[in-house]
């Protein structure tokens, strides 16, 4: 699905992400671990393109296509390509009816005619059973519900969370998991995600990517994960 080979990031002067290197298989959920400051938004948003990479490849596998590189596109042709963003923190247009926020997150990938894919019903029922109120009015676990759906809403192939746990304090761990785990299993998206609580982790990862200090420390399957290397992180 993606491959990221060797890539190398900034700050001005400050070297954040080394030479990293990272795998994503279709259909398997990624964990990417690292202590706070480690490199995971960074390179998440290298991969989206909020941010440029120094230097490095960053490769697309699309179906029955040649692979493209994404290093000189634009976050919305990222987009339309089928990654999709769930940053750490809301950001829903709070005056603005739920419908309306769908509506913006479609449209911006998606010329096609206003319509909320079915999905977004599927997975969030009370959600799309008051899609006409007002965000503001919504209460804070069906506001975590809005913007994990203004994520889905263009149906993503590569879905990227941010540390979704601490973003969305009022989804308990179980739920989030079943979220996490339906999308892969169900909907058949690829997932990364940024994530510290060991737990959650060990409930959806296929695989992990262990950062430190900006540098591949260790990959593998979730079984290898060595609790040694993982003293920083929630149990
Ligand atoms: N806009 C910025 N300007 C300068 N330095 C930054 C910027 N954003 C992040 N950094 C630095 O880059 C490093 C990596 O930060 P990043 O946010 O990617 O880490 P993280 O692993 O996502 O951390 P956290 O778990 O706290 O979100 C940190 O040392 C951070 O201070």
């Amino acid at each position: 699905m993606l491959s990221v080979r060797a890539v190398n990031q900034f700050y001005g002067e400050r070297h954040v992400l080394w030479n990293v290197d990272l795998e994503l298989a279709p259909g398997e959920c990624t964990c990417l671990l690292g202590e706070p400051g480690a490199g995971k938004t960074t390179l998440a948003n290298c991969i989206t393109g909020h941010l440029p990479v120094q230097s490095g490849t960053l490769l697309w596998h699309a179906p029955g296509g040649p692979p493209e590189d994404l290093r000189n596109m634009s976050v919305a042709r990222r987009a339309a390509l089928g990654i999709g963003y769930l940053p750490q923190g809301r950001r829903l247009f709070t005056q603005l009816s739920v419908e309306e926020n769908l509506h913006i997150a479609h449209r911006a990938v998606n010329t096609a005619p206003r319509a909320i894919p079915p999905l977004i019903d599927t997975l969030f029922p009370a959600l799309y059973a008051i899609r006409h109120l007002r965000a503001s009015a919504l209460p804070g676990v069906l506001q975590q519900q809005l913007s994990l759906a203004l994520a889905l809403v263009t149906a993503p192939r590569l879905l990227i969370l941010d540390e979704p746990l601490s973003a969305h304090p009022q989804t308990p761990l179980e739920e989030m998991a079943l979220l996490v785990k339906r999308l892969v299993q169900e909907f058949g998206m690829t997932i990364l995600m940024a994530e510290c609580s060991l737990s959650f982790i060990r409930k959806v990862a296929d695989r992990f990517c262990l950062l430190h200090r900006g540098r591949n420390l260790a990959q593998g399957r979730p079984g290898q994960l060595d609790e040694r290397l993982l003293g920083w992180m929630a149990p």
